[in-house]
This record gives C-alpha cells, sequence and structure tokens, in this order.
C-alpha cells in the first residue's frame, strides 16, 4: 500500500462507515509507514475530510457522469484535494497518482474517467465558480469554508456576518499536539516542547506521530490534554481537602488533574459506559492516581448518598463538541442538526441529578467543548431559574488575566479563533 491509498483507505471509512477520523488514522497509520509518509497520508486525508463539501462542489463542475461509484468519488476527492490544496504537489502527481488509485481498486475501466476529469480541473482551477455570497451567504460559507449550513446558518443568527467568518475561516497548526506535565509522576521534559499559551503545565509538541508510544507518555510523565480542558479544572478552585465529583468523567483527563489539586480529598469518576470507564481506569493507573474512585452510572439518575456530599461537582457534559471542529474535521460531516436538542434534554437531566451533590457553599462547574448557546448559556439560565440555591460565581481569580477579561455574565465562552484553544465553555456557580 502507498501513502495516497492509505489517505484513500482513512477517507473511504470515514465516509462509508461514519468512524472517527482519528481512529481511522491510528489504525492505518500502526503499519510500518516513514515520518514522512505518516505526515503525507495525515494531511492528505485530513484536508480531504476538512474540506468536503468545498472539494465536492468543485468537482460537480467537471464531473460529466450521472452516478459515479463511491471509491472512484473518493478518488477524485483525494486527486482534488492534492490540486486544490497541496501547493507543494505538481498537478501531473496528483493526476497520474489518482489514475494509479483506480486500477489498486479493481476498477482500471474507468481510469479514462478519472484522469479526464481531474486534468480538466487541473487546467481550471482558475475559472472555478462559487455560490454567491451576495445571493445566500450561509450557502457562500457553507461551501467556501466547508461547514454544514446549518451550522453556517446558526451562526450568522447567533454571532453576525463577520465574527461567523472569522470563525470558519481559522485554521491552526496541526503539527502541535498540546499534553499536560503530570506532577504525579516526577519526569523531566524535553527541551524542544514549548511552552502552554496560557498553563505553566501545559506544552506543545511538534510533529509528535505517536506521542502514545514515548516512554514520557507511557511512563505518565505527561497526559495528551488541551488547555481548554485543564481550563475549566483550574475555574472549579479545587481545594486541597476537597471531595470532588466528575459526573462524566471517561477518558478521565479533568479528573486525573483536579487529583493534582485536591491532593489530600478524594474524587469521585462517575461513567455512563462501562467501556468508557475502562479508559478512566488505565489513565489513573498510567498516571498514578491514587485519590480517585470509579464509578458506572448514569450521572442523571438521583442517587441519595452523595446528596449534600461534594466540595464541587464538575459536569463536563457530553455535548455537540462544536468547539473542536477546527481540528476535529470528521465532527462537520458527522454532526446533525437534529443532534442538539436530545444533548439539551440529556444535560439537563444531568445537571439536576448533580446539583443536589453539592455541599452548601461548595461549587457545581459546568463545561462543554462546544459553540452552541442552546448547550451553553441557555442551559445555565434554564438551571438558575430552577435552582435559586445556585447562584453564578465567576471563576475571574483562577483563570489567566487575558481570559477573565472575557467572562460574559459570569462565563466564558472560548473561542479557537480568538483564544487559540479549543472552543470551551465553562460555568461556575456556587450553591448558597
Ligand atoms: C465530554 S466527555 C468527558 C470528558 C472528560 N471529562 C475528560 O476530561 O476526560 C463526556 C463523557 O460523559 C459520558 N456520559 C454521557 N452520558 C452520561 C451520563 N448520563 N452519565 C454519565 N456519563 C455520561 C460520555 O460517555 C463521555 O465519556
Amino acid at each position: 500500500m502507498n501513502a495516497r491509498q492509505a489517505a484513500l483507505e482513512i477517507v473511504s471509512n470515514v465516509l462509508k462507515n461514519k468512524s472517527y477520523l482519528n481512529l481511522e488514522s491510528k489504525r492505518v497509520l500502526s503499519a510500518n509507514w516513514s515520518a514522512e509518509d505518516k505526515r503525507f497520508i495525515t494531511a492528505l486525508a485530513n484536508t480531504t475530510i476538512e474540506n468536503l463539501f468545498r472539494i465536492d462542489y468543485v468537482l460537480k463542475q467537471f464531473i460529466t457522469a450521472k452516478r459515479v461509484h463511491a471509491v472512484i468519488m473518493n478518488i477524485l476527492r483525494i486527486g482534488a484535494c492534492q490540486l486544490l490544496f497541496f501547493e507543494s504537489v505538481p498537478a501531473s502527481a496528483a493526476v497520474n497518482e489518482s489514475v494509479k488509485l483506480v486500477e489498486k481498486v479493481g476498477k482500471r475501466q474507468l481510469k479514462g474517467f478519472v484522469n479526464a476529469t481531474l486534468r480538466n480541473l487541473s487546467k481550471n482551477l482558475g475559472k472555478i465558480s462559487y455560490p454567491d455570497r451576495e445571493t445566500d451567504l450561509a450557502e457562500f460559507l457553507h461551501i467556501f469554508y466547508s461547514y454544514p449550513k446549518w451550522l453556517c446558518e446558526k451562526y450568522l443568527a447567533e454571532y453576525g456576518e463577520q465574527q461567523t467568518e472569522q470563525m470558519l475561516s481559522f485554521s491552526n497548526d496541526h503539527s502541535l499536539t498540546c499534553v499536560r506535565k503530570n506532577l504525579l509522576r516526577d519526569m523531566r521534559l524535553p527541551e524542544n516542547f514549548s511552552a502552554g499559551k496560557y498553563l505553566e503545565d501545559a506544552f506543545y509538541i511538534k510533529n509528535a506521530s505517536s506521542i502514545e508510544k514515548m516512554p514520557l507518555f507511557t511512563g505518565g510523565g505527561i497526559a495528551v490534554q488541551g488547555e481548554a480542558s485543564m481550563l475549566c479544572v483550574h475555574a472549579a478552585g479545587i481545594g486541597k481537602q476537597d471531595r470532588v465529583l466528575d459526573a462524566c468523567a471517561a477518558p478521565g483527563g479533568k479528573s486525573a488533574y483536579a487529583s493534582q489539586f485536591a491532593s489530600g480529598g478524594q474524587i469521585v469518576s462517575m461513567e455512563l459506559y462501562p467501556h468508557r470507564a475502562k479508559l478512566i481506569e488505565e489513565t489513573f493507573e498510567r498516571l498514578g492516581v491514587a485519590n480517585a474512585q470509579i464509578l458506572v452510572q448514569d450521572a442523571s439518575k438521583d442517587i441519595c448518598d452523595y446528596h449534600d456530599g461534594f466540595d464541587v461537582v464538575m459536569v463536563d457534559a457530553p455535548c455537540s463538541a462544536l468547539g473542536l471542529l477546527y481540528r476535529k474535521p470528521d465532527i462537520k460531516i458527522l454532526k446533525q442538526k437534529e443532534d442538539i436538542p436530545p444533548l439539551v434534554k440529556t444535560q439537563r437531566a444531568i445537571l439536576e441529578a448533580c446539583a443536589s451533590y453539592v455541599k452548601k457553599g461548595g461549587t457545581l462547574l459546568y463545561s462543554t467543548c462546544t459553540i452552541d448557546r442552546a448547550e451553553n448559556e441557555d442551559n445555565m439560565e434554564w438551571f438558575l431559574k430552577g435552582h435559586p440555591e445556585f447562584v453564578m460565581n465567576e471563576p475571574g481569580k483562577y483563570l489567566p488575566e487575558k481570559l477573565s477579561k472575557r467572562l460574559h455574565g459570569g462565563m466564558l465562552q472560548l473561542f479557537p479563533h480568538i483564544d487559540g484553544i479549543d472552543g470551551f465553555f465553562i460555568a461556575r456557580l456556587k450553591r448558597i
């Protein structure tokens, strides 16, 4: 298998099976590839998925057939992706290598079709047309930035044209991975890790293709965790002796970080799915978390024994993950508008049950990794209406100054294009 075939396999599986891009990439890249091949495969598969709506729109202008077989369409997609977005790949290579793929998938009779389509595209790159932004702005944004149309419409309504375009056009350096230095293990970090944007114990690694195999990772010296996720734990303001409930805990990133703050206290990590609870177990073992207990349990169901039982309750709710779209492009394709109302229902049910576990004077920390008013601000408004025993308690003193200035109504919505990190939402409530 060559690099383009590997990218084709990843793209085909994501689109056909609706599987996650990172899991497909991990599986395909586990074979013995050179570092250069790994980078090319990852870039080609990611860029194709990231720009799928645009690529399909462009291809439509050059495809002459009425129907195109799925695998041939995917070959055209990764070929067009190279022509449109890979300056380092000569057009002839993008076309010829795509034609070779047609033979490899056993459809040699379609070599001429793929050759003609891509050659025609490569000769007419300057003549590609896009939807007219004056006639239908949402349609233009949907195609040009390759985001679902429903999301473009939603963001236009909520944030206006300028901010929506900034959000959709933002792209970060995909080669950087954020890790957290785990203070529960005393391991030295290499000099080439660069400093975090906001937190002392956050670091960025460049071009690390298999962090999970690094001795520093296997030995528990680091956890792969973004700064926005770490900031949620900071915002909770956890004390040394605190008893903390992490109601939606898998794979255990926030629980493990919380255990550093509550070094003399205790963490209870709750998770609905047993297979995901196993991930928490692995995280704790690797990172040396000793003061935590794992519980497989539906956080929306009341547990009488927990009433008034915790200084801090963290609800890092299951959500639409729209704050990760800029670095997890498959979510753009997999996420549907219809997914949101059931999520809001679950989030509210979890908040409802967990509210009673907070001690008087204690903290309820609500967070999501999404940019969606229904799942964030609206949920907080709904919760406070039904729970006069809680007030908003802004977490400014626990956050870096630059971010505490951005609190709005006591809540913080992070944006990748403004803050350079994942689009998390953080709200801190106090039980009075
Ligand atoms: C956003 S993730 C949590 C990430 C985690 N806090 C971390 O930082 O590593 C949400 C988790 O909630 C779990 N979940 C979904 N519904 C739940 C429920 N009703 N009760 C408990 N956990 C639930 C999901 O399986 C998922 O593992």
